[in-house]
């Protein structure tokens, strides 16, 4: 079984504008746990748009769960979508729907009889901390309950890949840590999972994690991000960061 995405010099642009991912070559593998950094507008979300296909390379060649995604015929898509689990910056939740109708809205879309949904929502919001919201509109929920649950949503198929974007970003300190629990018990599962985040003091935390740091849409040297030790983590990431 090869890698979960394996990308080959491939290279994004919006329209005719230059390049926001340039040149990128490496291989997430099934079951890590990668951490996305760098500066804002480095490409992250570009990078996690073309993970869930949301954008398609304009250059090189991204293979997803064995798919050349650029030769792929459009009605292939859907069906390697639906494997991928998305936390979006904005969480996109649906305001007229409840919490539980939110975190249930994907199985009922995938026809899962309404018994087992039950079972399933109530069993995800009790992990997320949500079971006392389950009637609550998302607007009505804080910042971090609204992103747990997003997460919920993006979790509740068994994603094989989950990908998020500034999960910790309206959080605090205590949350973000709970939240990054989380992602690692998922990640445990055997879930795929990539975190696009600003908050380097988080990347620590996961000792295992790679960490690939894009700058102005060109990967930097993953040797110098791989955790050898906390320390050394540390150090890349201070001098990643200048600080
Ligand atoms: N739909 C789009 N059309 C044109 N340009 C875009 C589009 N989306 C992103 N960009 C540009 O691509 C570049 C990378 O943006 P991206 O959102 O991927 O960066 P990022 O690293 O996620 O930033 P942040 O940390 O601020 O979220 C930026 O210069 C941005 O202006």
């Amino acid at each position: 079984m090869g890698p979960l995405a394996r990308f080959e010099n491939v290279g994004l642009r919006y329209g005719t504008d230059s390049e926001v991912l340039r040149d990128l070559s490496f291989r997430l593998d099934r079951g890590a746990f990668m951490f996305l950094t760098g500066p804002s507008g480095a490409g992250k979300t570009s990078l996690l748009k073309l993970l869930y296909l949301a954008e398609r390379p304009t250059r090189g060649r991204l293979t997803l769960f064995g798919t050349d995604v650029g030769a792929a015929a459009p009605e292939e898509l859907p069906a390697l979508r639906r494997r991928v689990g998305v936390v979006f910056q904005d969480f996109r939740l649906l305001d007229h729907l409840n919490a539980f109708e939110n975190v249930a809205l994907p199985l009922r879309i995938a026809g899962v009889e309404e018994e087992e949904v039950a079972a399933h929502v109530e069993e995800l919001l009790d992990w997320v901390g949500l079971s006392r919201k389950r009637t609550a509109r998302p607007k009505t929920l804080s910042g971090g309950e609204q992103q747990r649950l997003a997460i919920a949503r993006a979790v509740i198929n068994r994603p094989d890949l989950l990908l998020c974007d500034e999960p910790t970003g309206n959080v605090d300190p205590e949350m973000a840590g709970r939240l990054l629990h989380l992602f690692q018990e998922l990640n445990r599962l055997g879930t795929t999972v990539v975190v696009a985040t600003h908050a380097m003091q988080l990347l620590p935390r996961i000792p295992a994690a790679t960490i690939m740091r894009l700058e102005r849409g060109r990967m930097q040297d993953p040797s110098a991000y791989l955790h050898g030790s906390d320390d050394r983590a540390a150090a890349t990431l201070s001098a990643a960061e200048g600080v």
